[in-house]
């Protein structure tokens, strides 16, 4: 590829909030996608005044708005995968759902952003339901954090032994292809322990725990890097691997910012790249 090139470059859409913090939404899955080397596009669905500690305020964006930005993306650009994230509520779910359906998009990462890590709930009530019939159904994969496992299975999680469970009940229920329930919610050693369900196999992805306060973002970067991965022609459980290795890496280096729960951090390429720089000097 050439400076002039465009014809091969791979292209995924974020479909989410905006984070004034920068940690979380589709400020965390823009960089995730241009870390991957994956031009990055979105439909931002609300605006949330938040930082390390709080979300403050919530204003959503008019459905039409967020309709006209999908639609704005697809019918020039074209993506080759879309992730979803904090969707607030019944009437953007539905739109969302309904223009993702007309375009038939194999590679739908849907995170069911419920709650924030600082405890502010992200989506309403009656929105669930929604979330549940229309859009997860359509989902290559959808990735619940603890939380969000249990509203969607109806089981209380506190063992392994119940994420593998909760992630055969959704994945029966709910059907999308693959299910990923995540540790980070977990106690110990269960915090970086993920457990892949596709209806055949379960898979438990482990990493060791990374012990930091600055969490914010982990599973908005995680399901964008799947995105990033599938956009770049990768089968769903390697993009998988490849996204959990990437969350990994990004809380090992996370930034100390702020004075609550800073973001985990995404310069390690750019580190290591100057690391490698400074060790040829
Ligand atoms: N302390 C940790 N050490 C290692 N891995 C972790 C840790 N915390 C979270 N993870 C990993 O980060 C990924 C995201 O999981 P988590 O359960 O935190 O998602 P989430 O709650 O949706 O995140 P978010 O903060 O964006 O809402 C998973 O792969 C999980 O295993
Ligand atoms: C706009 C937006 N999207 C997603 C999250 C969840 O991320 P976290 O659980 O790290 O707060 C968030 N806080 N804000």
């Amino acid at each position: 590829m050439n400076a002039n090139s465009s014809s091969r470059i791979p292209v995924a859409l974020t479909i989410a909030g905006s984070d004034s913090g920068g940690g979380a939404g589709i400020q965390s899955d823009l960089r995730t996608f241009a870390f991957h080397c994956v031009h990055g596009t979105s439909a931002i669905t609300c605006i949330t005044a938040q930082n390390t500690v709080e979300v403050r305020r919530v204003d959503a964006m008019p459905t039409e708005a967020v309709v006209a930005q999908i639609q704005a993306v697809v019918e020039d650009i074209g993506v080759q995968a879309v992730k979803t994230g904090m969707l607030l509520n019944q009437e953007i779910i539905s739109a969302v759902a309904q223009q993702l359906e007309a375009l038939q998009i194999a590679n739908l990462v849907v995170d069911p952003v419920m709650v924030s890590r600082t405890g502010a709930q992200l989506i309403d009530d009656q929105a669930v339901s929604t979330l549940c019939h229309a859009l997860i159904p359509q989902a290559a994969i959808i990735t619940p954090n603890r939380y969000e496992a249990e509203i969607l299975s109806g089981l209380e999680i506190d063992s392994l032994e119940k994420m593998r469970l909760a992630a055969q009940i959704i994945h029966q229920n709910l059907g999308t292809k693959a299910v990923l329930v995540k540790g980070g919610g977990m106690q110990g050693n269960l915090r970086g322990v993920d457990i892949w369900f596709d209806g055949q196999r379960w898979e438990t992805l482990t990493t060791k725990q990374v012990d930091t306060k600055n969490t914010h973002g982990t599973g908005c970067t995680l399901s964008a890097a799947i995105a990033a991965n599938l956009a770049l022609g990768k089968d769903l459980w390697s993009a998988v691997q490849q996204a959990k290795q990437y969350v990994t890496t990004a809380l090992t280096y996370s930034l100390n910012i702020g004075k609550g729960q800073g973001p985990v951090g995404h310069f390690f390429p750019l580190l290591q790249n100057s690391a490698e720089k400074d060790n040829s000097l």
